[in-house]
């Protein structure tokens, strides 16, 4: 019998995310970091700089990923699996560069990354992948010898990223005023990203008609409607929409708006909507200002009874999936044979971006894929 808790060959886990400002004086060069070289229009950049001032200049998602370094190693520790947990930022404190340096310091030559993103796009995978080819070049020209890096699969389909969605829908709707409860909608929102980064996201045979990235999430909101459907008794009708679109006005990216859908939903009569984040890992400043401050005011305008659920966050459920996911490839590095658990009609995903797989628009090194320069 296999040790269960072997996560050999890998020696640490690196939880990867986007970083955000922790007070006003961070929030311009946070968004100078994020957009260098992105052509995001000057207005849009002023009117996301006051989203964050809003609230004091600091994201809560820092906090969020401490509060799930917390739950990881708690999880990690109470079921026997030695596995240290570092953490590192694409784009603030603590940089991603710094924290592999120490973890190169600290002896660690076989690293596994958790992204805190769960789908296939640009924006959600290569772009991570890209940031940690950076990251090894950055220390390569420091002479220091490379760690190997691998990143765990997509888990948008695991149990432990739907279970605790699937009970935050419930609980909103619960939270519904009784008489609108019966027929409210489901919104299940996630980013918008340009309709061209949509159609090539995930494997080149998933490109086109908004490809791996749309597919996934469609796969993701069916199956908790479905549980929800099967544990409440009623059939919710739902709907895939977006948020937080950006980028030139003149360039497609994917719609309906969560606004527009809220007045859509109002003009038909809808009596209540629920908003599922099914895109997001935690209530960062994309749920908290689009969803919990801009569609709520929208939804009060209306008179439209509206309830956000919940992110995955920290919860243990999530937590315990990320070891499962580690011990998975972990058995698939050992060339073990392995079951990994995934809901919905897709099935897992790959354990390794293939070549081709959420192409950039100029091509640059990535990490971690079948088209990594590193080993
Ligand atoms: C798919 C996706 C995710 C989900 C997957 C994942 O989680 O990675 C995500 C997450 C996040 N996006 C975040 C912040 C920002 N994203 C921006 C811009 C953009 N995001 C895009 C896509 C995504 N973004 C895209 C296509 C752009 C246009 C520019 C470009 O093509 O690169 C901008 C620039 C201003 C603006 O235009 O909005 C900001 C400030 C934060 C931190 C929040 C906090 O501080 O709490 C998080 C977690
Ligand atoms: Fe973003």
């Amino acid at each position: 019998m296999p040790d269960v808790r072997d996560a050999s060959p890998y020696d640490a886990l690196l939880l990867l995310s986007f970083g955000g400002p922790e007070g006003p004086d961070d929030v311009i060069p946070f968004l100078e970091n994020v957009t260098r070289g992105r052509g995001i229009p000057k207005e849009r950049l002023k009117e996301v700089g006051e989203h964050y001032y809003r609230f004091g200049g600091v994201s809560p998602i820092n906090a969020q990923n401490r509060a799930l370094l917390d739950a990881l190693r708690k999880d990690f520790a109470d079921h026997g699996l030695d596995l240290p947990v570092y953490w590192g930022n694409r784009n603030w404190a603590p940089y991603l560069t710094d924290t592999l340096r120490e973890m190169v310091a600290d002896g660690h030559r076989r690293i596994l990354v958790l992204a805190t993103s769960a789908y296939a796009s640009y924006s959600g995978c290569r772009q991570y992948r890209e940031n940690l080819a950076d990251a090894l070049a950055a220390l390569e020209a420091e002479g220091l010898e490379l760690p190997r890096i691998d990143k765990l699969r997509h888990y948008f389909n695991h149990p432990g990223f739907l279970e605790p969605m699937i009970d935050g829908v419930l609980a909103s709707l619960a939270d519904l005023p009784e008489e609108a409860r019966a027929g409210a909608h489901i919104a299940f929102s996630t980013h918008s990203i340009p309709l061209s980064a949509a159609d090539t996201s995930g494997p080149v045979e998933a490109h086109g008609d908004g490809g791996a990235y749309v597919t996934q999430h469609l796969d993701v909101a069916r199956t908790i409607a479905e549980a929800v459907r099967e544990r409440t008794g009623r059939d919710h009708p739902w709907q895939l929409v977006y948020q937080s679109r950006s980028g030139a006005p003149h360039i497609p990216w994917l719609e309906p708006d969560i606004c527009d859908h809220l007045e859509e939903r109002h003009a038909a009569g809808v009596p209540a909507v629920v908003i599922a984040p099914i895109g997001f890992v935690s209530d960062h400043m994309e749920v908290l200002y689009d969803l919990d401050t801009e569609a709520k005011a929208k939804a009060e305008e209306l008179g439209l009874p509206m309830r956000r659920s919940a992110t995955v966050g920290d919860d243990p459920r999530f937590a315990a999936a990320v070891r499962d996911l580690v011990l998975e490839r972990a058995a698939v590095e050992r060339a073990e044979e392995v079951r990994p658990c995934a809901l919905g009609s897709l099935g897992p995903s790959h354990q390794v971006c293939p070549v081709g797989c959420c192409p950039a628009r100029t091509p640059r090194p990535a990490a971690a894929g079948a088209d990594s320069p590193y080993a």
